[in-house]
Order: C-alpha cells, then sequence, then structure tokens
C-alpha cells in the first residue's frame, strides 16, 4: 500500500531516515562518547569505518570534512549496509562523502616575524646563531586559519571553529593542542609574534567561554577531555614580554571560569599517609565509555583483546582517554605493573587511579598566576584567595607527593594508598613551580641537591637528553624518549634551584640533539652547513629525541613520530635564548658536522648518515626493579633513585 502510493525511493528514504535517527537515538541514550556527532564520535558508521582500517592512522578519518550533509552521509551509510557494508562498499562511500583531512585550513603569511628577533644576540657559537635563526622561520610554516568555505552547504567537519589565527603542532596534529601552545608559545614571544600570541589566547579563552574548558586539541573528539591545564601561563608569560595588562584583566575571567571547571572536575579528596585529616588534589579523569575516536582500533582492540567484561572495556576506554587528557599518552606511570610485558602493558591502564604531581604543580602555578592577575587587573571585587589556594595545595603536595629523603616528588595511587616509585621529569616538576620555596630553602637546598642528583646522573649517560621515565615499555612517554617540555621543565627546575650547570647540560644536549636530528634529515644552512649527501629531505624537526643517541628521532606509542614542530621550535628558541652564550655547536655522531667538514665545502660526496654509532644499550624495563627504597635500572642504564617509602 505504502509502496504503491509513494513509490519505492520514498520507502528507502523512511527507512534510512529511521535508521538514522536510531543510530543518532542508541549513541545519545546508551553511549558516552566525546560529543553526540554519529559520525565523528561515536555510533555505527564510526565504528565501522575505523575497524575497516582503511588508513594506517585513525586520525585520517575523523579528520575528513563530509562531502555531504551529515544526513545524506548516514543515510547513505545505511543504504550500503551499515555495520555490514563490504570492505570496498566502505572504501566508496568514504571516498565519495568525505573530503581531504585538512581541507579547511589555510596557511597564513606571517608579517608579524621577524627575520632576526632579538634572541639571537644572546647566541654567541655561529652555526647555533643560524640555526636559531632557521628555526625562527619554521613558524610560517605552523600558523593556520580555518576556512570553511570549501564545505558545501550543510557538510560539517570536526574542527572546533576558531576565530583567529591560530598555531599547530605539525604533521598529523592538524589543529591547536592545548598543552602544546604553551611550549610553542614560549619561541613564538621570542621571535616578537606578540599580537598573533595574543590571538591565539584569545581562541584558547573563547574555547573556556563555549565549552567551559580548553579541550584537548580543536576538534569535536576531543570534547570529553582537557590537557594540562596551563592558559593562565600562557597569559603570564604573555604579560611578561608585553606588560599588556589590559589583556590580563580581559582573560581574567575565563581563566577563574576554567580553574573552576579543574576543581569542580577533577578535585580527588586524599587522607593523608599519618592519617591526620584529609587533604584535596587533582587528577585526570575523564567520563566515557567509547574508544576514542582519533585512536579507535587501538583502544577497541585493546579492550577487546584484555578482557571480555564490557565493564571492564569500558574503564580501560576511560582511562585511555584519561591518558591522552594527561598528554602523557602513554606512560608506565599510568599503569598497574610497570614490569608488564611490553604488549600487556596498557591492560593493566589505571589513569584515575594516579594523583599525577605535574597536574597539581601546574595548579599551583596556575593559582599563584591568578592571584597576580587579581592584583594587575585591579580587580577589587575578587572574592576568591588564589595564594591561600596555592599554599593549602602546596602543604598538601608535600604531604602526598614529597619523598623527603631523595627531595622527589612522586604520584600518589589512590588504590594502593601509596606513592609510586616511578622516577620522571614529573618528580621534579615543582622545582620549577614553587621556585624559592621557603621550605626547600630551609635545608640550604640540601633536599633540592638530592633531587637533581639522578638528573644529573642519568643525563651523563643520556646523550640524547633526558627520557621520560627509565622504563622500556614501547609507549611513547616512556624511555628512551625524550620530550621537549620536558626538558624545559627540568632546565627551569635546575634554574630556581641554582643548579646552572646542570641546566646549561640539559640545554646543551637538547640543542644537540634537535640540531643533531634536523642535519641528519637533510638540514643546511646556506654558507654555514652543508646538507648531508645522501639526504633528501630538507631537515625535520622533531616532537620528541632518543635518550641513548644525539640525533635520533623518538619512536614508540600509537603513531610515527611526527616532525613541525610547535613544541620542539618553542622551547629550542627559548633554550638558545635563556643559555646561548654558553652553548656551542653539536658534533653530529657518524657526520662530518663537529669535526670541522661539515662547515666548509669541502664535505666529499662520499659521507654519508648511516654511520651513527651504535645507541647506548637500551635497558629492559622489565629488569627494573620497583621495589623501595631504590631502584636501579640494568647495567648499561642510567640509575634512578626511587621514592624510599610508601607514607
Ligand atoms: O592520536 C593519539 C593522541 O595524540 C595526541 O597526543 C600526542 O600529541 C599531542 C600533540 O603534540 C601532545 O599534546 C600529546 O602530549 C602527545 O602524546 C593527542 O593529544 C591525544 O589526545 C591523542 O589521543
Amino acid at each position: 500500500m505504502f509502496i504503491e502510493r509513494y513509490g519505492v525511493r520514498s520507502l528507502v528514504a523512511v527507512a534510512t531516515k529511521l535508521v538514522t535517527v536510531a543510530t543518532v537515538f542508541s549513541t545519545l541514550v546508551l553511549a558516552k562518547g566525546p560529543c553526540d556527532s554519529p559520525i565523528y564520535c561515536q555510533g555505527d558508521l564510526l565504528h565501522t569505518v575505523q575497524m575497516a582500517k582503511l588508513y594506517s592512522d585513525d586520525k585520517t578519518f575523523v579528520d575528513k570534512p563530509t562531502l555531504k550533509p551529515p544526513a545524506q552521509v548516514l543515510a547513505n551509510f545505511a543504504q550500503i549496509g551499515g555495520v555490514n557494508a563490504s570492505r570496498d562498499a566502505l572504501v566508496k562511500f568514504v571516498d565519495e562523502n568525505f573530503g581531504q583531512e585538512g581541507s579547511e585550513l589555510k596557511l597564513v603569511d606571517l608579517t608579524e616575524l621577524d627575520a632576526n628577533p632579538p634572541f639571537l644576540n644572546n647566541v654567541t657559537d655561529p652555526m647555533l646563531k643560524a640555526f636559531g635563526q632557521t628555526v625562527n622561520g619554521y613558524w610560517s610554516t605552523l600558523v593556520r586559519e580555518q576556512d570553511f568555505s570549501p564545505l558545501c552547504d550543510g557538510c560539517i567537519s570536526s574542527m572546533l571553529s576558531l576565530k583567529y589565527h591560530f598555531v599547530i603542532p605539525g604533521g598529523r596534529f592538524r589543529e591547536i593542542y592545548y598543552w602544546d601552545t604553551y611550549f610553542t608559545l614560549e619561541g613564538m614571544l621570542r621571535s616578537g609574534l606578540k599580537d598573533l600570541t595574543r590571538s591565539i589566547i584569545r581562541d584558547l579563552l573563547a574555547l573556556v567561554d563555549f565549552h567551559g574548558f580548553v579541550p584537548n586539541g580543536a576538534r569535536v573528539y576531543y570534547l570529553n577531555r582537557s590537557q594540562p591545564p596551563m592558559l593562565a601561563l600562557m597569559v603570564k608569560i604573555y604579560y611578561e614580554h608585553t606588560g599588556d595588562a589590559a589583556f590580563v584583566a580581559e582573560a581574567l575571567p575565563l581563566l577563574e571560569k576554567e580553574h573552576a571547571y579543574w576543581q569542580a572536575n577533577h578535585l580527588v579528596n586524599v587522607t593523608k599517609p599519618d592519617g591526620s585529616g584529609t587533604v584535596q588534589l587533582n587528577r585526570y579523569i575523564v567520563d566515557t565509555d567509547q574508544p576514542r575516536p582519533e585512536a579507535y582500533t587501538k583502544d577497541y582492540e585493546l579492550a577487546h583483546n584484555a578482557t571480555t567484561d564490557p565493564a571492564v572495556q569500558a574503564a580501560i576506554y576511560a582511562d585511555m582517554a584519561t591518558g591522552a587528557e594527561s598528554g602523557w599518552d602513554y606512560t608506565t606511570r599510568w599503569v598497574k605493573n610497570p614490569s608488564a610485558q611490553v604488549d600487556r602493558l596498557l591492560y593493566g591502564i589505571r589513569t584515575r587511579q594516579v594523583i599525577p604531581v605535574e597536574l597539581n604543580a601546574i595548579l599551583y602555578q596556575v593559582e599563584q598566576a591568578l592571584a597576580n592577575f587579581v592584583v594587575i587587573a585591579n580587580n577589587s571585587s575578587q572574592s576568591t584567595d588564589y595564594r591561600e589556594l596555592a599554599q593549602t595545595r602546596r602543604n598538601a603536595m608535600y604531604s602526598m607527593f614529597y619523598d623527603q629523603p631523595s627531595g622527589l616528588f612522586y604520584d600518589y595511587i589512590l588504590d594502593e594508598r601509596q606513592r609510586s616509585t616511578i622516577l620522571s621529569p614529573a618528580a621534579l616538576w615543582p622545582y620549577w613551580s614553587f621556585g624559592a620555596d621557603e621550605s626547600s630553602k630551609s635545608d640550604g637546598g640540601a633536599r633540592a641537591n638530592a633531587a637533581f642528583s639522578p638528573v644529573s646522573r642519568i643525563l651523563g649517560k643520556s646523550p640524547g637528553g633526558f627520557p621520560a621515565t627509565l622504563y622500556n615499555s614501547g609507549q611513547q612517554w616512556d624511555y628512551p624518549s625524550v620530550w621537549p617540555p620536558l626538558q624545559y621543565v627540568l632546565m627551569q627546575g635546575a634554574l630556581n634551584t641554582g643548579h646552572i650547570d646542570l641546566a646549561t647540560q640539559l640545554a646543551q644536549t637538547f640543542v644537540n640533539s634537535v640540531l643533531c636530528a634536523w642535519y641528519n634529515t637533510g638540514g643546511s644552512i646556506l654558507g654555514i652547513l652543508e646538507k648531508l649527501p645522501n639526504t633528501t629531505d630538507s631537515g625535520h624537526i622533531f616532537e620528541k629525541f632518543d635518550s641513548t643517541q644525539i640525533g635520533k628521532e623518538g619512536g614508540g606509542g600509537e603513531y610515527n613520530v611526527q616532525a613541525g614542530f610547535g613544541w620542539t621550535n618553542g622551547v629550542f628558541i627559548w633554550t638558545l635564548d635563556t643559555f646561548g652564550k654558553s652553548l656551542v655547536a653539536p658534533s653530529c655522531p657518524g657526520t662530518p658536522l663537529g669535526t670541522g667538514a661539515a662547515t666548509s665545502s669541502a664535505i666529499t660526496a662520499s659521507t654519508t648518515t648511516s654511520s651513527t654509532p651504535a645507541a647506548s644499550a637500551t635497558p629492559d624495563s622489565n629488569s627494573i626493579s620497583s621495589t623501595p627504597p631504590s631502584v636501579s635500572s640494568s647495567s648499561s642504564a642510567p640509575a634512578m633513585t626511587t621514592s624510599s617509602s610508601a607514607p
């Protein structure tokens, strides 16, 4: 009767509408994904396309804008059989319904960029000065604006819309990332990009205004989590470079809103080790029962290999998303058994059980900054005493994290009711945050000396930089990865506590890694540094490095190492500005650089990059005991000290 009256096409149309409604309804009612989108955040279409593994990187699909309005895309998906569609049909479907990832972005002409910024005057070595100028020029490759006009009427993209120009990390990271931006801006401000910095901060403030927090990155699939909350610290460094009090006043209400978000959603009460009461500290925590859309197959397979229990699978999804919120995705810090077999390590993920040192160290800095901003903005109506909040937090951090014998701060594990024993740069973050803290001064700096002594020892055996942890787990935030933001934190902490030689050694090691990795991948500077023969690229600035070798990019984790790279450029420029008078050009192992040959035109065609010396032996994570009071690594790895005993 229906067919006679309205025809087959109408029946198909009604059926597909029902499928669409059912999909949307079931995802809304049953699942807690990062957003409601049945394309980018959760549901059958996302599941089916991602599980078909059409791309080597799951992020590719969710970064594609649609070529048709979403209802049409969902109807087309239903028409090819929905969850039962063949792989060939899915390939065709994605081709016909989705556009090129990144097609809603445009490069920006950086007229504000100073080609000879003043930080170069602080660099003595001619090659480092020239390389600093090269890195300075790379900002123009990383700044973008959005242009949704190529999208058809009613079409959608997973990008969160941003009003101003913004900076991206680079490579697969085509959107702004929250905590990356702090480290990136440390460089951009020194490159004279002050107006751009203000605009970027305004974009992040607008996200707080609209969403209540800064998402992990500017994509809808990141809407259920944030990242290390460093926005107030961005305003702080912007103010230090500009003295722009009006902007501080403009930003303050939204910075307070963000602070309130972290206090409302990420706070946990914990009993003090001596039983004398409770303290409140913050943790990362994400409420989801779905795989991360941009890493869908990784999460799904992890959860299904680990267990058949749907409740445990959901918990794994939440702990994986929480790990991503921490910015350390992933590390042994977040797992139950750091010595587990590498391919099973994440079965024991329990990020929500960890109260991380660095999150609280950051929030301490945020609270101190807010207290200062209240004064700068002359805000007499202010009722919250941020200075007091900071003081309370610092006391709580000493109660829960501080290991007096070593002077180090260790994560607190809620379900074990004890401190972790894993050493990482996070254990030293408070030395950046607290500065010349009264409690660390009271012992004449002995505790800080104790704390930095393993840094010195480990760095002495780590030619490529200080690793994220000493567990060689295959995860990217573990050994042997060297992350620029973590080198920055260690340098800041060492400077704050008077360990100038160590800070300079960290700086030199970092500069060596960045320059050599770039040179090894074809970087050259006209008249100063000749391109290595047999290199076809023109030099990569990597997101991470390898501690075992000078000039080797990092690896591990769930995606290939990326180049660009926002925070590396930022920390590099900050390092040159801060230590440039003491730094020298590196010798890059296995290359003419350092032998004198690379700086002239005398490099012969027979020189190759292939002869880099063997890396220092990699410690086996399983050989690292985690038993207090002290943990030593395998003989070839740097020794590490751990928390002496649980509180
Ligand atoms: O796609 C996998 C994960 O990728 C991001 O994490 C890594 O890159 C970010 C950008 O440089 C960086 O902020 C983060 O610390 C890195 O681990 C992303 O942030 C994750 O949410 C995402 O799942």
